[in-house]
């Protein structure tokens, strides 16, 4: 069922995020990738995990964050003005900002253990890419436990990634162990280390662990390369609206990175932050099951029914936003009058909607500053506009910018 109402969507994903949550059949697609990391999880299990992960996307473990995304992005910055030294203009812009998140989460999971976990996230794409072909082999019932090419090279892919993931988290409980160390880290995979020892398990579910590592990453990493890529789009086909921005960030950060406290007084890149989203969400879809019979509104819901919820057309709906629904007009976020958790779910809403929000947002706004304040884009001839989803929305044939530095 695809589930338009967007008052029922609401009373959907706020009230009933624990008898509503993923079918068997997406957590078997993604289980050699993510396993049982949070996105896949359902019921005490999710609950359990959601509440372990929390705490390390908020308040001031998140802003400890911000130091890695300007390092990166600095180094992304010196690597494009070095192309543009030896004569380079145009760019495929996407190709930049997916290594450029890919980068960050490395950094921000693993901190000093950077290098392997670059190694892991690049077998985990691999592997991922590999899941995706499924379709195209043999599929029958049982099929998935025959020794074929292409279930062991899954499987060879998977135990290489756990292998090295399991090397860091036990060199890092060693030290602890041994005294060298009193904690697990300050990067994400310490966090969670810490926070599963804190809510009391004397033996860490290291299995867990490994798929929350691998569940943040393919989580975390293509949907925020996919925001800046189409704000970048957005902002090199509309001047002023980068003249804007620019002015702003200039005035707010004077030349420097954005520091954390200052994130919030760019209010006009959040604007087109937010009209980027609404018109090009990454996550295009919601896809959920009733566990139980479901009361919305008059409508039953009976148990097993699988809901659909359409970003993409909730976002492009003339009704709620008005004759100029497919124009990039950030202004219409200037004002309140949109309804966040309701006509806007970029992000989802509930008690289930992205644990990684905060996370993405304060990534998007440092590395849009960077770059608004190091270069002029202008939109390339050769970029053809064409949106597809595949998991997430892409630009089919990628983004095509030219840059120009400011000095
Ligand atoms: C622009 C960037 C992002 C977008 C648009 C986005 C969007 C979403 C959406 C729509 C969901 C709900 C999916 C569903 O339940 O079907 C979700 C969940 C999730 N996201 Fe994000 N996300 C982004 C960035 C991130 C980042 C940076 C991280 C982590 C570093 C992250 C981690 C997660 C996790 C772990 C969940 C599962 C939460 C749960 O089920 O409790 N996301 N995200």
């Amino acid at each position: 069922m695809c589930l338009t109402e967007t008052e029922l969507i609401k009373e959907l994903l706020s009230k009933y995020s624990t008898i509503s949550g993923k079918s068997w059949l997406q957590q078997q697609g993604s289980k050699h990738f993510i396993g049982r990391g949070l996105l896949m999880a359902n019921g005490d299990d999710w609950y359990h995990q959601r509440h372990i992960v929390a705490p390390a996307f908020m308040g001031d473990k998140l802003k400890s964050y911000a130091g890695y995304m300007v390092n990166c992005t600095k180094e992304m910055v010196t690597s494009l003005e070095k192309e543009i030294e030896i004569g380079r203009t145009e760019f495929e812009i996407g190709e930049y900002m997916a290594r450029l998140t890919a980068d960050i989460i490395s950094r921000t999971e693993f901190d000093s253990n950077y290098e392997k976990g670059k190694q892991i996230f690049h077998l985990l794409t691999v592997l991922q890419q590999l899941c995706a072909q499924s379709s195209r082999h043999l599929c029958f019932p049982g099929s998935r436990f025959l020794p074929s090419k292409y279930n062991r090279e899954i499987k060879s892919l998977k135990m290489e990634v756990e292998r090295l993931l399991m090397e860091i988290i036990q060199s890092r409980k060693d030290c602890v162990e041994i005294g060298r160390s009193s904690s697990y880290g300050n990067d994400l995979l310490g966090m969670l280390l810490n926070e599963m020892q804190k809510k009391g398990s004397s033996n860490l579910n290291l299995q867990l662990i490994m798929d929350e590592c691998k569940t943040f990453f393919f989580a975390g990493h293509d949907t925020t390369a996919l925001l800046l890529t189409w704000t970048m789009m957005l902002l090199a086909s509309n001047p002023s609206w980068q003249q804007k921005v620019r002015a702003q960030v200039k005035e707010v950060c004077g030349g420097a990175p954005p520091s954390v406290e200052q994130l919030s007084k760019l209010t006009l890149l959040n604007m087109v932050i937010n009209e980027s989203l609404r018109l090009y969400p990454p996550a295009s879809l919601l896809p959920r099951m009733a566990f139980e019979d479901i009361k919305l509104g008059d409508l039953h819901i009976p148990k097993g029914l699988s809901i659909w919820i359409p970003v993409l057309a909730i976002h492009h709906n003339e009704e709620i936003w008005g004759q100029d629904v497919n124009e990039f007009n950030p202004d219409r976020f200037g004002s309140k009058s949109f309804a966040p958790g309701r006509h806007f779910i970029p992000f989802a809403a509930g008690p289930r909607n992205c644990v990684g929000q905060a996370f993405a947002l304060m990534e998007a706004k440092i590395i849009l500053a960077m770059l608004i304040s190091k270069f002029s884009f202008t939109i390339s001839e050769n970029y053809r506009h064409a949106p597809v989803v595949v998991l997430t929305m892409k630009p089919k044939y990628g983004v095509q910018i030219h840059l120009k530095p400011l000095d």
